[in-house]
Formats: structure tokens, sequence, C-alpha cells
């Protein structure tokens, strides 16, 4: 295939012939293995990551903590056992360039962490990060004392001009379009001479379970945070300086990515064994047990994972995603597949996202014959009778797996770029025909 091929390339999404019985492994979350990365590379001492997720998303983040000079070597892990990073702290170092690619946790995470590089770092990406938020971040650091070029859009590019330290303290932040602003503040806080205060002054703050794996996550490598369920002020999060501990952490599955697979349960009236589900979890995709059990599966967190059995029924659902918007495409597909209407809510920013979901899931949806509306913060889905055709993915891997679960139940859906999974699932194609025994 020449080079931009796999960007046209149609993938004709596997029709189920009967209920799915399978068993998926999972990979490691997106969220988890990022915020992991930057912590150890900002700790006093190495750690290590055991079952990382390697996607373009977290290579990404690997190659730019290199680029700043941290050491992260292949390894198999403190045991012997699993594949592993060791992430070896050094002085940050520019000048150096980071290229983000589309990824939100680099883009927003890695500035703060240049601010205490000893020289300039440049930041760009695709096309689309640069029509991504982060006037957020930058502001932020400027208060906080660092220096920043950019062209006053407050998005990418940029350069960050690090000089060893940044003084930190209060500031205030709109991160009603993201919340990577207030997780990417705190995530380097620890390393501000006065550590950081985030204050949250505008409308919803969206997704608060990534901001409780940010807080868990740096409590984990002895952070102090002080958040308002611990206590303080509401919205309002203060990290106090300190040194970071190396760890030994073993990356949980990306929940967010075994929705495509919960979902093939569902609406074949089949069932999946996802191995290692965890028991206790800040992923936002742990919320799936209770959505798709609302919309006609039933599920069972067994000590060899979590369970998830359709019932042959999907029904619609009406639910505010505002704190689980990335599970928003699949619980989309799912509905355009159920025997009632459904109302997804709360979720605004998602036209912020890797593209506009909203608009995209509308159109994809309707070009096979379905019948969604797009409201002021989410979507009317009315389901109907589907169609085969060529369902577009605007480069998000969330619209590729959304396409893919409509495929199941839909004959001749074909998807764009299935590549684009690469983002976070690079498996996807074969874990699908694997699930599905082909
Ligand atoms: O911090 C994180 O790891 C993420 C936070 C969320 O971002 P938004 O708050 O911008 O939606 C989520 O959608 C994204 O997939 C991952
Ligand atoms: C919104 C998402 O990603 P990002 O980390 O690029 O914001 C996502 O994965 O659904």
């Amino acid at each position: 295939m020449a080079p931009n091929d796999a960007h046209t390339a149609l993938w004709p999404a596997p029709h189920a012939s009967g209920a799915v019985d399978a068993t998926v492994h999972v990979p490691g979350s997106k969220s988890v293995t990022n915020r992991a990365l930057v912590l150890a590379a900002l700790a006093s001492e190495p750690g290590w990551l055991r079952r990382p997720l390697r996607s373009r998303d977290t290579l990404l983040m690997a190659g730019a903590l290199r680029a700043m000079g941290v050491g992260i070597e292949e390894g198999v892990g403190p045991e012997g056992t699993g594949e592993a990073w060791r992430v070896l702290p050094a002085g940050l170092r520019g000048p150096a360039t980071v290229d983000v690619g589309n990824a939100g946790t680099v883009m927003r995470f890695l500035p703060p962490v240049a601010a205490l590089s000893d020289g300039p770092v440049r930041f760009d990406g695709d096309p689309r990060s640069y029509e991504r938020p982060l006037n957020g971040v930058i502001d932020a650091l400027r208060v906080l004392g660092a220096r920043i070029d950019d062209d006053g859009r407050g998005a990418l590019p940029l350069t960050v001009h690090g000089s060893g330290a940044l003084e930190g303290g209060p500031v205030e932040i709109d991160a009603s379009s993201s919340s990577q602003f207030v997780s990417a503040l705190l995530l380097s806080g620890p390393r501000f001479n006065q550590g950081v205060e985030v204050r949250h002054t505008g409308s919803a703050l969206p997704s608060m379970p990534h901001i409780r794996m940010t807080v868990d996550m740096l409590r984990s490598v002895g952070a102090q945070v002080d958040t308002p369920e611990s206590g303080g002020e509401p919205n309002v999060w203060r990290v106090t300086p300190g040194a970071l501990l190396g760890r030994d952490l073993t990356i949980e599955p990306d929940l967010s990515n075994a929705q495509p697979f919960l979902a093939a349960a569902l609406v074949t009236g089949g069932k999946v064994l996802v191995p290692d589900w965890p028991s206790r979890t800040t992923q936002p995709g742990d919320r799936l047990r209770e959505i798709f059990t609302e919309m006609g599966g039933s599920c069972e967190l067994t000590e060899y994972g979590l369970v998830f059995t359709g019932s042959g029924a999907v029904h619609g659902i009406d639910v505010d995603l505002s704190e689980v918007g990335e599970l928003t495409p699949g619980i989309a597909a799912v509905a355009a597949l159920a025997d009632s209407p459904s109302t997804l809510r709360g979720v605004a920013h998602l036209r912020l996202h890797e593209t506009d979901r909203l608009a995209a899931l509308t159109k994809e949806i309707n070009e096979l014959g379905g019948d969604v509306t797009e409201t002021a913060d989410g979507l009317h889905i009315r389901p109907r009778r589907l169609h085969g055709g060529v369902f577009h993915t605007y480069e998000d891997h969330r619209m590729a797996t959304a396409g893919a679960i409509i495929g199941l139940a839909v004959e001749g859906v074909r998807i764009e770029n299935v590549a684009t999974t690469a983002k976070t699932l690079p498996d996807f194609p074969e874990l699908w025909t694997g699930m599905l025994g082909a």
C-alpha cells in the first residue's frame, strides 16, 4: 500500500453471523500510560511501567520525553515478566521538538513539563491539533511564570522557553472545554517552586473521572494533593511542591477501548470476557457496566475479569455523558441499533475532540439511513433500519470503532481508514476479527 492509501482505504466491517462468544485481551489504558510516563519522567528516581499501551498517542508521549532528555528503555520488568518501559528521569533539556500528533494528553500535559526544561521546546502536531483548545494551559503557564511564543490563538504551534524552573502558585482557568487543562497543571505541579493551586472558573467541567485519575496517580507517587472531594473548596485543586517517587506500575487495560467489544456482546446477544478488568479504577470506561446494562445487557465482575452478556434486546437510553464523553461514539452506535430512541447529553465539548464528533456521528449514521439530530449539547438518536455504505472516520479512532459496531448488525458497512485506530488501539482490526472467530 502506498503511504497515503491507508487514509482512503475501505475496510469491510465484519458482519456477525451469530452471537459472539469471546475473550478479548484489551491493551493498556492510554490515559493511565501517558500520565504514568509524565510522572515517572518528573520523579527523582527511576521507575517501571509494565504493560504500557504502545499506540500512536503513547509513543508520541515517550518520544517527546526522550527529546527532553528522559531515558525510556525497553525492559522486561523487575520480575522478568511482561513487556515494560524503564523510565530514567534526567535534567529536562531544551532545545527540543515535540510532535503531539493529535493527542490531547501530549499537547496539554507536556507544555508544563517543557517549562521546567533548560531551553526552548517547540510543539507542533497534526492539522487538527491547531484547532483543539490549549488556551487554558498557555494562559495558566504564563501566570505561573513561563515564557511562551504562540500566534495568539491559544493553540498550537508554540514554543515554551524553559528556564530550568517555574515559580508556580495560584492560577484561575476555564477548563470547560477540556479537563486536560486541569490535569496538565496538576501533573507537573509538584515540581513547581510553590506547587500549584488551580481554580476552575468556567461553566461545568467535563470528564471528572479523568481529573480523579490525575489526583490518584499523583498521590500514588507521593504527591500531596488537596481536592474538592477531600474537603477543599469546590473547583479548586492544590498540589504541594515535593519530590516524586519512582514506582513499579502495571497499567490497567483501556476500558474505553473495551467498549466496542462489550458492544459486540450487546448487539449480537453474545458474551465477551475482558480479562484484568480492575475492581477499582478511575477510568471512565468502568461506567459501561451500568450504561450497557441499561441498554439491555448484563455483566459480572469475576476473578477472571468482566463478563458482559447481551440479552438479544438493545434499548435506547437517556443519559448525561459529561463525565465520560469519550464513550459517546460507541454509545451512539449502539443507540442507532436499539429498539427505542436515545438522548445523549452533556457532551458539547466533543465538538473539539479528534474531530467534531457530534457532527461526524450525525452525518455518518444518517448516511447509512439513520435518524440522528444534533442538539446544543449532544445527540437525539431515533433508530431506523440501516443499510450498508461507507462510514467516514475523520482520523478519529472512536469513529472507526463506532462504525465497526454498526457493521456487526448491518451488512455492507465499509470503514474508511480503520488504521486511524492506531491512535490508541493499533491491534483493533485483528482483535475484532479474532473476536468474531474469523
Ligand atoms: O485526561 C485524559 O486522559 C482524557 C480526558 C478527556 O478529555 P476532555 O476532558 O478533553 O474530554 C477524555 O475525553 C480524553 O480521551 C482523555
Ligand atoms: C478525546 C480523546 O482523546 P485525546 O486524548 O486526544 O483528547 C479520546 O481518546 O476520545
